[in-house]
């Protein structure tokens, strides 16, 4: 699915980030990124979701190079990126509204979804995220965890093969972050949904990561790995495998329990 290809990648007159980093990303795959504060974590989502180019070497997607961000990517960040001056149900719809606008290829070629079908997407995501009894409401109005169900529904109407997130659940506190996680692990098993979860949790990795990335604060040149296959399975959050996985991942980052 994404396929980081001797990827090397620096700001302007700042040192590598990434220096000739490979990664493969399989189809269906559900990934977290740790690592510490400034270590490149959401450099490497942008660079993924092709709103950063590399500075040398190649990202595929599907394979394909990317040259420019794909519509059936979707990004979901810490800050929700709602319209304050929209209501819920017009926030979710704006995922279609900009998509149509750039077409379905990420250029600008109009397109325009028919009115009934995102009709009907919209309805089924408010539902299936539980913001029916909120739908008219706007951002200002709403909890941060029913402000990030809806950027997840906005994204999800466009029917993403690939789900990007950064840090979302950060802000948030522990039984709303709790309930979301839930939810993206159901979301998972209902489609074939390729996700990477950004995030400075532990725990988080651990409940969400079936693979987990660990980035370094220096030139990152190997991709370091943990794998983590019963990440998402019933009952996991309170097992041996995932306090195991949790130590073995805070002794890998230099962290006491
Ligand atoms: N637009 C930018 N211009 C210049 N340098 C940047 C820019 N964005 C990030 N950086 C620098 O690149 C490095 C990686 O930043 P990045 O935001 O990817 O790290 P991160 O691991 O996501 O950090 P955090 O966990 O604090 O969000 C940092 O040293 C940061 O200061």
């Amino acid at each position: 699915m994404i396929r980081l290809e001797e990827l090397s990648y620096h700001y302007p007159s700042k040192p590598l980030i990434f220096e000739r980093f490979s990664l493969e990303i399989g189809g269906g795959e559900a990934w977290a990124v740790l690592g510490p504060s400034g270590c490149g974590k959401s450099t490497l989502l942008y660079l993924a979701a092709g709103l950063r180019a590399p500075t040398a070497g190649r990202v595929w997607v599907n394979g394909a190079i990317l040259e420019r961000p794909r519509p059936s990517t979707g990004l979901i960040l810490q800050d929700f990126g709602l319209l304050p001056w929209a209501t819920v149900e017009e926030n979710v719809r704006l995922g279609f509204k900009i998509r149509d606008f750039y077409g379905p290829d990420g250029k600008h070629a109009p397109e325009t979804t028919p009115p009934a079908v995102m009709d009907e997407r919209v309805r089924f995501w408010i539902e299936r995220l539980g913001l029916e009894p909120v739908r008219g409401q706007y951002p200002g109005q709403l909890s941060g965890g029913q402000r990030q169900r809806t950027a997840i529904a906005r994204t999800l109407v466009l029917n993403p093969d690939l789900l990007l997130m950064d840090e979302p659940f950060a802000s948030l506190d522990a039984p709303t972050r709790e309930n979301l996680q839930k939810i993206v692990l159901q979301l998972r098993q209902e489609s074939p949904l390729t996700s990477v979860i950004v995030t400075h949790s532990i725990e988080e990795a651990a409940v969400l990561g079936q693979k987990i990335l660990i980035l370094r604060n220096r030139t990152n040149r190997s991709a370091e790995v943990v794998d983590n296959p019963e990440a998402g399975g019933q009952g996991y959050a309170d097992s041996e495998g995932y306090r195991r996985i949790c130590s073995q991942l805070r002794e890998m980052l230099g962290e006491t329990a």
